[in-house]
């Protein structure tokens, strides 16, 4: 079966300077750890959360978490939503971020949802803390260095597909974002 992301190997094999660990990483064939992430826009703010425990601690980000044995990659959208900021929300694809690490064995490939409303009433969790930022305003100093690069794709409703090199788990090494495949 051809991997949904054999974008990312190309384009880590076409750019002349990505860094050795991502090419490697990516050509080894390691199985990629599936994960989601659901902003929701109302078209003038962002609904984020901080962060509370665990990977990416004291971060804002949307919502999201693993792909479960057995679920498909919405549904897993859906439960994290739901667990992590009590909403429920028809949901866009939005793009695809491969990340990878050098201080980790799998890359991660990571599904973007977005939606313009939602069902419920956003509330604190264990995990996440909501906010909502205005569009202007977007704390991007005190979230993923990635965010930076894609969020004003997701922000114009433009599809994205984007690799990303992180040293040392946090520090954003090299990048590159792909146009959108023809099918999309
Ligand atoms: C490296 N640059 C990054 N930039 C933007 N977002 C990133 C990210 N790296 C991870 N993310 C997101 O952070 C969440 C972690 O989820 P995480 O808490 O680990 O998953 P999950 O809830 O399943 O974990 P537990 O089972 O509770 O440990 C998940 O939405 C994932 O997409």
């Amino acid at each position: 079966m051809q991997s949904d992301t054999d974008w990312a190997v190309e384009a880590v094999q076409h750019a002349s300077s990505a860094p050795d660990f991502a090419i490697q990483k990516l050509l080894s064939g390691t199985h990629r750890k599936l994960l989601t992430l659901v902003v929701i826009n109302d078209g003038a703010r962002v609904l984020l959360g901080l962060k509370k425990r665990g990977f990416g601690a004291g971060f804002y980000n949307g919502f999201g978490g693993k792909v479960d044995p057995g679920e498909t990659i919405e549904e897993a959208a859906q439960r994290e939503l739901q667990e992590e900021a009590c909403i429920t929300a028809e949901l866009k694809d939005a793009g695809v971020l491969v990340f990878v690490f050098d201080d980790q064995p799998q890359p991660w490939e990571v599904h973007v949802f977005t939606a313009s409303s939602y069902v419920g009433e956003p509330a604190e969790t264990d995990e996440m803390r909501p906010q909502w930022f205005t569009h202007t305003d977007v704390p991007f100093d005190s979230m993923w260095a990635d965010d930076l690069i894609w969020y004003p794709y997701l922000l114009r409703h433009e599809y994205f597909r984007g690799v990303f090199a992180f040293r040392q788990t946090t520090k954003l090494a090299w990048h590159t974002m792909l146009p959108p495949s023809p099918d999309s």
